[in-house]
Parts: C-alpha cells; structure tokens; sequence
C-alpha cells in the first residue's frame, strides 16, 4: 500500500527533514507515527501526498510510484488518498453537506451518486443530522467529523491524517479516534502522526517512530514513548 526505499528530504533552506526512511505499510493497517517536535512526522507525511517533494529515494502509495508522477497525474494520486489535518480546513461558506459533496463534484462524480453518497458518509460520522450547518455552528469536534467524511466521501485506500485531535479535548478526542477505529475496521488504512501520548499508548496500534530524520523505532502494538 506504501513504501519508502531510502526517502530524503532536504529543505531549500538546507535542513535535512528525513534521512533516510525505509517503511512498509499494508492495505488495512493502522499505523502511529510519533517522535518530538520537528523530527520530521509531518513531512513524511506530506511526501505520501506530494504536497512536498522528495529529495533523494522512492515512494510508493496504492500502486503509483509518487516522485515519477507529471503533474497532471496528480489529481488521480489524491483520489486514493483521504488528508486530515489539525485544523479542518473545511470552507466557511458552504454548510455540511457542500463541504462534503464539493469533494465528489471536484473529480466529476455523477450528481445521482452523490445525492445518494453524501448523506451515506454523513451518517458514518454521525452528523446526518447538521447537513445543513455551517461550519462556525459547529463545535470543533463536529468540524472535525465533516473534514473525516470528506476525506471519506469518494472511498480512498488511505486516510492519512496529521495531528486530528491536536485542537480537540480528551474526551472529544476520543470520540474521533473511535470514529477513525471504525473506519479502519472497514478496511480503509490509516496512518496518522499524532503527539496524543494517552491515545497511543491506549489503542495498541503499530507505532512508527521518527526522531531526526529516522525512524528509530517501528513496533507494532507498540507505546508512545520515544525517549531511549
Ligand atoms: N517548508 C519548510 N521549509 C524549511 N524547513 C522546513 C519546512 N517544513 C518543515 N521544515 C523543517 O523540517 C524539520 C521537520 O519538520 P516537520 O514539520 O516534518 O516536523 P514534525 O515532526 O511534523 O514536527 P511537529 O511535531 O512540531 O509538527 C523541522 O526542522 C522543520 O523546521
């Protein structure tokens, strides 16, 4: 599902973020990345979806080899991938289900289909109910959920996500991590960086550990720590 052979990012500014990352991830796992501040998680991540590009190595992800993509291709890269971040990103003037359903009219999907899809992914979120809200009516744990559906709407192999509950309260917190549990469970991979230690340490997953550049540490039902 995704692979890094030898992954190098250096900045145009001359910071080495990753220095060499060699990782495999398969289709359903659910995967932790964790490591201090700066040590290079939120790169990685961006490198799955080419939002950054790669310095030296290769990476693969559902099939298409990331650093060889034109830039036309890249669309279709996306659609296999759901993104998640700390702070929504959900656009203000739509309500729920624009915001939602303006993921499916991006890549031309059939209005029949997704009048019939949107609500369905809304409901697995639970917020069938808020279809007509606007994000600033909502709390941050229920903007959390339509960025979560929109991610979802048009079926990627994978959610990757970036600090998701970095702006929620515990218990809000946990109630997206049961969420991102579920749809796991039905098959879609996930791999999210996090800083949440109660969580990790909690849930038992593969935890990926990134410390300058590297990963130091990759165990599965492994803990937060990454201090050694
Ligand atoms: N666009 C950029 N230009 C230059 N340097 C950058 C850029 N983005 C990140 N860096 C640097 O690359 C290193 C890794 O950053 P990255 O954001 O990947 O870390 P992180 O582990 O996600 O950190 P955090 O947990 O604080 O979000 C840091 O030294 C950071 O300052």
């Amino acid at each position: 599902m995704i692979e890094m052979f030898n992954v190098w990012k250096t900045y145009p500014n001359g910071v080495y973020a990753l220095r060499g990352i060699n990782i495999k991830i398969d289709k359903g796992e659910f995967v932790y990345v964790v490591g201090p501040s700066g040590a290079g998680k939120s790169t990685f991540i961006k490198l799955m979806y080419r939002e950054e590009r790669l310095t030296k190595g290769k990476i693969f992800v559902n099939g298409f080899n990331v650093e060889r993509l034109k830039e036309r291709q890249i669309p279709q890269l996306r659609r296999n991938i759901g993104v998640i971040f700390q702070d929504y990103r959900l656009l203000p003037n739509l309500n729920v289900y624009e915001n939602v359903s303006f993921a499916m009219e991006v890549i031309e999907a059939p209005k029949k289909t997704i009048k019939k899809r949107v609500p369905e992914v809304l409901e697995l979120v639970g917020l069938k109910d808020k279809m007509a809200a606007l994000p600033n009516q909502l709390s941050g744990g229920e903007q959390q959920r339509v960025a979560i559906a929109r991610a979802l709407v048009n079926n990627p192999a994978v959610i990757i996500a970036d600090e998701p509950t970095g702006n929620l309260d515990p218990e809000t917190s946990w109630e997206i991590m049961e969420l991102f549990e579920k749809i796991n469970f039905r098959g879609t991979t996930i791999v999210m960086a996090t800083h949440n230690k109660e969580i990790v340490d909690t849930m038992k997953k593969r935890v990926i550990v990134i410390k300058d550049g590297k990963v130091t540490r990759d165990e599965y039902r492994g803990g937060y720590s990454y201090e050694d």
